[in-house]
C-alpha cells in the first residue's frame, strides 16, 4: 500500500546558519490492510516520516510510493498540491495530539464536514458523525459547542473520530492516544480494530508500547543510524 524508499528530510536551523538532517535515508514498506508501528528514541525523526507522508514536510530525496485509488501508484514526494490535497480529503488520514479547530465550528459539523469532504449525503454524514461522536464518548451536550473550549482529552478524542470517521485507507496516527485515559484508549483500540478489519492500513506511533502490543502487525525501529549532528 505504501512503500517509502531512501527518504531523506533535514531543516534548516537558519538562527544557527546549520542543517539538521532529521531523516537519512529511511526505507520501510506497509502491506496493504497492515498496522506499521513507528518506535524510537524521543528526536529520532518518527513524526518526520508521518509528516513527510502526509506532505506537512516536502523531502529533499527519496521516495513515499502510495498505491491511490484515485490515481494509481503515486510518489507522495513529488505529488502536486492539487494530488495531496484530494488524497487528504478521501484517501489519507491523520491524527496528532493536536486538534486542527476551525473557527464557528461545532464539534458536530466539524466531523460531519470530514464525511461531506467524502461527498456524503448531509443526512448520512450527521448520522454517521453523531455515531462517532458517541463511540468516543463525547457528551452529547458539548456536540453543539466549539472545540476550542474544550479539554485536552474532549479535543483529542473528537480529532479522533474526524478521521477514524472518514475511514480512510491510509491513517497515520501520531501520538494519538497521549494523555488519553484508559478507557478512552480503550475506545481508540476498538475504532483502530474496527478499521483494520474494513481494510485501512495504519502506520502509527505510540509512546505507549503496552498498547501497540498485538495491536502492529510489525514494528520499524528508528536506528542509531538516525542519531544525527548539525552540519
Ligand atoms: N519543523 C521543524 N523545524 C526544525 N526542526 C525540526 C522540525 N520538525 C522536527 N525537527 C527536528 O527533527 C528531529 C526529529 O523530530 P521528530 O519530531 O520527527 O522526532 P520524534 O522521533 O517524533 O520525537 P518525539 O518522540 O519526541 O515526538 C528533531 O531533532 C527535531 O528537533
Amino acid at each position: 500500500m505504501i512503500s517509502v524508499e531512501n527518504l531523506q528530510k533535514s531543516f534548516t536551523i537558519h538562527h544557527l546558519n546549520k542543517i539538521l538532517p532529521a531523516l537519512q535515508g529511511i526505507s520501510l514498506d506497509v502491506p496493504e490492510g497492515s498496522f506499521l508501528g513507528i518506535v524510537g528514541k524521543s528526536g529520532s525523526g518518527k513524526s518526520t516520516i508521518l509528516k513527510s507522508i502526509y506532505r506537512t514536510y516536502e523531502s529533499q530525496a527519496g521516495k513515499i510510493l502510495f498505491q491511490s485509488e484515485a490515481f494509481g501508484t503515486i510518489d507522495l514526494v513529488q505529488a502536486t498540491p492539487r494530488e495531496v490535497v484530494y488524497l487528504r480529503k478521501h484517501e489519507i488520514g491523520y491524527v496528532s495530539q493536536f486538534l486542527n479547530v476551525m473557527p464557528r465550528t461545532t464539534a458536530l459539523e466539524l466531523v460531519e464536514q470530514s464525511l461531506l469532504d467524502l461527498g456524503v449525503s448531509k443526512q448520512e454524514a450527521t448520522l454517521r458523525a453523531q455515531e462517532a461522536l458517541k463511540h468516543f464518548d463525547i457528551d452529547e451536550a458539548l456536540w453543539n459547542s466549539y472545540p476550542n473550549m474544550f479539554s485536552g482529552g474532549e479535543k483529542l478524542r473528537l480529532n479522533i473520530a474526524c478521521a477514524v470517521v472518514k475511514e480512510p485507507r491510509l491513517l497515520l496516527l501520531d501520538e494519538p492516544t497521549a494523555s488519553l485515559d484508559q478507557s478512552s484508549k480503550l475506545k481508540v483500540r476498538e475504532a483502530i480494530e474496527k478499521l483494520k478489519v474494513n481494510g485501512t492500513t495504519l502506520i502509527g506511533i505510540f509512546h505507549d508500547l503496552e498498547f501497540m502490543e498485538g495491536l502492529c502487525d510489525s514494528i520499524f525501529h528508528m536506528s542509531k543510524m538516525q542519531e544525527k549532528e548539525l552540519v
